[in-house]
């Protein structure tokens, strides 16, 4: 059984407005363990930015009943871009370790270990000396991470840290925060609306759900269809994590193949609007990456087949 790593009763967030207050969520129960990462979704505007600010102490609760949170223990990468002037990366980061310098105000050899690691943990050291003003927003996120990771804190609360990114550095992070939960024992959580890589990688999800937290492993919410109830999914089968295609083109294909080339083969025909299934009027077998179409035409790729069942589906 995971420590608790953080736990709130009865908490409720959002913001007072005059006499009135707007309740982004309403009495909750919340908990994070210590070596799980925990994927935090809801729709826009839900609350998610405003509940991890006020579990890292930055916002006040409307009201709570207990809680065992030490914002000590807590380090938080918001959205906000950082402005500063003349600063390096390594400089940045360095100000994570901030809480553990010696009275003197300067880094030791353990902090200057630790900086280096996170730079190479998030492959940052070719950028290490860079001025923070010319980075990315990428870049910028990644430098965020590591000042939050250098600060070594039980608990890792990060708002859309994959929002600025590309593919693989989406992937690096959340397999990186996956393991730095796992293999440092941190409790880590992470507002995303990247719903492939939560279900991927997350430990646990948080769904905001109408001033609520639904908690659950992603393949359980996934087939008791409360993603689908929150979300309201259009144009996206869940269940099978595909677009959905419509058959507009009236042709039924049966395709015979096997592996990678099968699945891309069927995806190419679906996204264009053919039907793919058994007893198909067309049929069309896959071997070696060339296809045999059963009126005779053989193709040596995936477009020179559509074009030929275009052909054949005008005929
Ligand atoms: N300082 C504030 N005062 C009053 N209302 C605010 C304040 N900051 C945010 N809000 C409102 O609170 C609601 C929740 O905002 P929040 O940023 O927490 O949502 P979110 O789920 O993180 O959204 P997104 O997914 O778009 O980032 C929104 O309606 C927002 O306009």
């Amino acid at each position: 059984m995971s420590e608790l790593a953080l736990s709130f009763n009865k908490l409720s967030v959002g913001y007072r407005q005059g006499n009135t207050s707007k309740v982004l969520f309403d009495s909750i129960d919340l908990t994070l363990k210590a070596g799980e990462l925990v994927c935090f979704m809801g729709p826009n505007g839900i609350g998610k930015s405003t509940l991890l600010k006020t579990m890292a102490g930055l916002t006040a609760p409307l009201s709570s009943s207990s809680t065992n949170i030490n914002s000590k223990k807590i380090a938080i990468v918001l959205t906000d871009r950082v402005h500063a002037m003349h600063m390096r990366v390594r400089e940045l980061i360095g100000y994570g370790r901030y809480p553990y310098l010696n009275w003197h105000a300067q880094l030791t050899t353990v902090d200057e270990v630790v900086i280096e690691d996170a730079l190479k943990l998030l492959h940052l050291k070719s950028i290490a000396d860079k001025d923070i003003n010319t980075l990315s927003d990428g870049q910028l996120q990644m430098v965020m991470i590591a000042r939050a990771i250098v600060q070594d804190t039980p608990i890792i609360l990060l708002d859309e840290p994959t929002a600025h990114l590309d593919l693989n550095n989406r992937v690096e992070v959340m397999n990186t925060l996956r393991k730095l939960a796992r293999q440092s024992n941190k409790a880590i959580l992470v507002s995303t609306h990247e719903l492939d890589l939560a279900l991927q990688t997350a430990d646990l999800l948080w769904l905001a759900d109408d001033q609520k937290l639904l908690t659950g492993i992603p393949e359980d919410l996934v087939l008791d269809g409360s993603l689908d109830r929150i979300f309201q999914f259009k144009g996206f089968d869940l269940k099978t994590g595909k677009v959905f295609h419509e058959s507009y083109r009236g042709v039924k294909i049966n395709l015979v193949g096997e592996g990678h080339e099968y699945l891309w083969t069927k995806n190419a025909l679906e996204r264009c609007g053919y039907e793919v299934g058994e007893n198909g009027e067309l049929k069309i077998e896959i071997s070696n990456f060339k296809f045999q179409i059963s009126n005779g035409k053989r193709c040596e790729s995936i477009q020179e087949l559509l074009e030929a069942i275009d052909k054949h589906a005008k005929s």
